[in-house]
């Protein structure tokens, strides 16, 4: 389980992202948070991961404060915690199979990381994870030569081959037309329920939101406006959710 308590971050000489943001998120369900642009969508996934540290609060995860961490223990947990992002982050020149092996890096020794020397067992785990994922005939296809579907595909069996329990998704689809983000959150969605892994999305999307999330926390301004199950957001709560903004519900 996820537990963010009391979360609370201001960036240098900036306003207040995020004031009090408390919530739980459980292994099992997809949970999105919706809200404005500048509501603190980003800065509270990346507080989760410790890209960024917060001013107060805590964030439990594993039965550990992941804000208490020291440096050891805090790469440990992150190699729990998978990302993915909406413009991909992949190494273009590589191929897909190339990509899905460096998301097992942080199991490895740096030698053999450094190297690029992966097993024959690790080579048949990410083929099998780029097979999951629908693309077992683009596995030695450069990334530069796939679609924006393709390549966030790529990027989720990268960050599986990580053995993650909880991921984190960044707006990943953002960048997609409408066949490839069914086909991206139906991923996601399963990955939640074979798997009984903990997905955390951020979405601009309503309608997707709402059609593919357990759980929905509603961000506005910092502030959590709502947090409850999916089939329970009406349409008042998401006009709270994006009360002074220019979204229009469809
Ligand atoms: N590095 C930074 N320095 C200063 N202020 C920042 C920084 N990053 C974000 N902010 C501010 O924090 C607030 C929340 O930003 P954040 O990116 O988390 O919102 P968001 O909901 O993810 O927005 P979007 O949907 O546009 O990506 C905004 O007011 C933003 O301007």
């Amino acid at each position: 389980m996820l537990e963010v308590k009391q979360l609370t971050k201001t960036y240098d000489g900036g306003k207040r992202s995020l004031q009090d943001v408390s919530f739980t998120a459980q292994p099992g369900e997809v949970t999105v948070i919706i809200g404005p642009s500048g509501a603190g969508k980003t800065t509270l996934l990346r507080s989760i991961n410790q890209l960024i540290t917060d001013d107060s609060g805590q964030i439990r995860f594993d039965d550990q404060d992941i804000c208490a961490l020291n440096k050891r223990d805090l790469k440990h947990i992150r190699s729990k915690i998978g990302m993915i992002f909406q413009n991909y982050n992949l190494i273009e020149s590589l191929t897909t199979i190339e990509n899905v092996l460096h998301g097992g890096l942080a199991r490895k020794s740096t030698i053999a990381g450094v190297l690029s020397l992966y097993t024959k067992q690790e080579k048949e785990e990410a083929l099998q994870l780029i097979d999951e994922v629908g693309l077992k005939d683009f596995a030695f296809q450069y990334c530069s030569d796939l679609s924006g579907g393709q390549k966030q595909r790529v990027g989720i069996a990268r960050s599986l081959m990580q053995h993650p329990e909880m991921i984190l998704c960044d707006e990943p689809i953002a960048s997609l037309d409408p066949k490839s983000t069914i086909i991206v959150m139906d991923i996601l969605k399963k990955l939640a329920k074979k798997r009984g892994m903990l997905v955390l999305i951020n979405l601009h999307q309503v309608d997707i939101a709402k059609e593919y999330a357990d759980h929905i926390i509603g961000l506005n301004d910092g502030h959590i406006v709502f947090d409850g199950p999916a089939d329970q957001a009406s349409s008042q709560d998401i006009e709270r959710i994006y009360r002074d903004s220019a979204f229009v519900t469809s």
